[in-house]
């Protein structure tokens, strides 16, 4: 058996989704559950982005014990410092430094000839090394490389100081036959490899992702990287849960090891789903509603026989239970820990009280609470910092005009009494809420699912919000689709504000270093 590494990159190239843009606090979240899946290496953000997302990979370095912190940056010193500053804190800090090496990027993007490319990436991976312990190199776009090229600047690399090489399927061109061909040349060709990890890193624009994957790993790359859920740039990166899966049902073929916990896969693959608002389609390999339902008549009569007659996963391995206990109005506060511990909830008392008491008054219009609805009121209370909260909503519903009258607790803890029409329900109640913060919000994007099926399921509405020049997303959860809408854009114009105190703290600081 070889052992893998898993570079898992779901809070950094994971949130260039468009549209998913999380919060500091939910990153941290997503980082702890990440820790636990097992992962061995988590690229926390690029610290040198933004003030919050340089925070955020700050606060997972202090908190992340178990596995190495990377942080991404460009061939920059800057890039480099800011990382550096972010990750100081951690128990195995990684930088992630990346420069382009095809030509088109070389030429158009980067506006530098090959000579100068390998000039800055030896001299950034030289500074770099001088600080972090491992430093990791990626030669971006390397699938559309000249392979020559590859071999010159690799070598170059890690004469500097690199001590993982990365080799990208950027724009995911690549086949799984090529990329294995790849790397086997880079091997044979660079003579300074002993001791170096080669990487895989695959993108789904072909959907091959996974399966260049595994043809990476058959070729004998050290490191596979991926997202949970495969969310990534474009149409994402590889499903590091379905590159785990198949390597640990077909250990006959691959011959692998990880230190993942393969129980974790569900519970992390529906935090990731909730707190970016990418839902998983209900067929997608392994975390798929449906990918352990069987539908027809044939099927089920062979899984009632024998369940391996159609099911090469078991559910327990990913972490689903087959049977399951029911949680509602009469369950108390030792069956609801139970679950709380069933589902892996690191919660401290004062969080699973609060969780508690969601859950309870949840289970006055709700029969039956789901796993997916606990985590929906996990996350919903996850955000401490709440400058406008819902207390109230009216809601006259007319053909051309509907009338909502809103109460929202303020920064100051008064609440505000507001009143607007709109064409519909939610536009009336968003333009209540444009009133009470005195601030035009521009609705980019809006989007409800239900936790579960059934008429007492719990609603989850997702927005995207424009304000001047930031696009944030809000997200709110309720019993009632509209209280839900309302909660959804209180979020969003939360998160705006606290962007904004950010930047107001950024910009002292920087002040202040002038
Ligand atoms: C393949 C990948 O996933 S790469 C990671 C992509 N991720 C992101 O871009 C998300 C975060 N990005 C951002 O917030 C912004 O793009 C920032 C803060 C990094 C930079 O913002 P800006 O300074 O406004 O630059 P902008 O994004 O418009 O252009 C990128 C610049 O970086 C340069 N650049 C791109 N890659 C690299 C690199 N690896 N090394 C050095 N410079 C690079 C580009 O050539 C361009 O430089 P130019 O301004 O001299 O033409
Ligand atoms: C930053 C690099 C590694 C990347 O995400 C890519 O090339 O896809
Ligand atoms: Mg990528």
């Amino acid at each position: 058996m070889r052992k893998l590494d898993v570079f898992d990159t779901t809070l950094r190239d994971g949130e260039q989704s468009a549209g998913v843009n999380l919060h500091g606090s939910e990153k941290v979240e997503i980082a702890l559950q990440l820790e636990r899946f097992g992962v061995d290496i988590m690229e926390a953000g690029f610290p040198a982005s933004s003030q919050g997302d340089f925070k955020a990979v700050q606060e997972i370095a202090a908190r992340v014990k178990d596995c190495s912190v990377a942080g991404l940056a460009r061939a920059t010193k800057s890039d480099i410092d800011a990382a550096w500053e972010a990750l100081r804190g951690a128990a195995l800090p990684r930088l992630h430094l990346f420069i382009a090496t095809s030509p088109i990027h070389m030429e158009y993007k980067l506006r530098k000839t090959p000579d100068e490319v390998v000039q800055t990436a030896v001299d950034c991976v030289r500074y770099a090394a001088e600080r972090f312990p491992v430093v990791q190199w990626s030669a971006e776009d390397a699938t559309r490389s000249d392979w020559d090229f590859l071999v010159r600047i690799i070598r170059e690399v890690v004469d500097a100081g690199a001590r993982v090489v990365n080799l990208p399927d950027t724009v995911g061109y690549t086949t799984p036959a090529e990329y294995a061909r790849m790397f086997q040349y880079i091997r044979e060709n660079v003579p300074n490899l002993a001791g170096v990890k080669l990487s895989a890193h695959c993108h789904d624009d072909l959907g091959l992702a996974v399966a260049n994957s595994l043809a990476a790993i058959e070729a004998g790359v050290e490191q596979v990287e991926g997202t949970l859920n495969g969310i990534g740039e474009r149409a994402g990166n590889a499903a590091i849960e379905e590159i785990l899966v198949a390597l640990a049902i077909r250990k006959d073929v691959y011959q692998i090891e990880t230190r993942a916990n393969l129980t974790e896969t569900a519970l992390t693959s529906k935090l990731v789903a909730k707190l970016t608002g990418m839902a998983v389609p209900a067929n997608k390999a392994v975390v798929g509603n449906n990918a352990f339902a069987h539908e027809s008549g044939i099927h089920q009569d062979g899984v009632l026989k024998n369940a391996e007659t159609y099911e090469i996963i078991r559910p327990e391995m990913v972490g689903l239970k087959s049977n399951r206990m029911v949680l509602g109005k009469h369950s108390g506060r030792h069956a609801f820990k139970e679950k709380c511990e069933e589902l892996n909830l690191q919660l401290s008392e004062q969080q699973f009280n609060r969780l508690f008491n969601s859950f309870k008054a949840l289970t006055e219009t709700k029969k039956e609470v789901t796993d997916d609805d606990i985590l929906a009121l996990l996350l919903e209370s996850s955000i401490e910092e709440h400058k406008y909260e819902l207390e109230f909503l009216h809601v006259s519903y007319g053909l051309n005009e509907t009338t909502a009258a809103l109460g929202v607790r303020g920064p100051n803890g008064e609440v505000i009494r507001e009143a607007a029409t709109g064409n519909g329900s939610v536009e009336a109640i968003y333009n209540v809420i444009e009133r009470v913060v005195d601030t035009p919000i521009h609705l980019i994007d809006y989007r409800i699912q239900s936790t579960t099926g059934g008429r007492d399921s719990l609603a989850e509405v997702y927005v995207k919000v424009a304000y001047h020049d930031r696009v944030v997303t809000g997200r709110g959860v309720h019993g009632d689709v509209l209280s839900a809408s309302a909660k959804a854009f209180l979020d969003a114009i939360n998160r705006i504000l606290i962007k904004e105190r950010l930047d107001d703290e950024q910009l002292v600081t920087m002040t202040a270093q002038v």
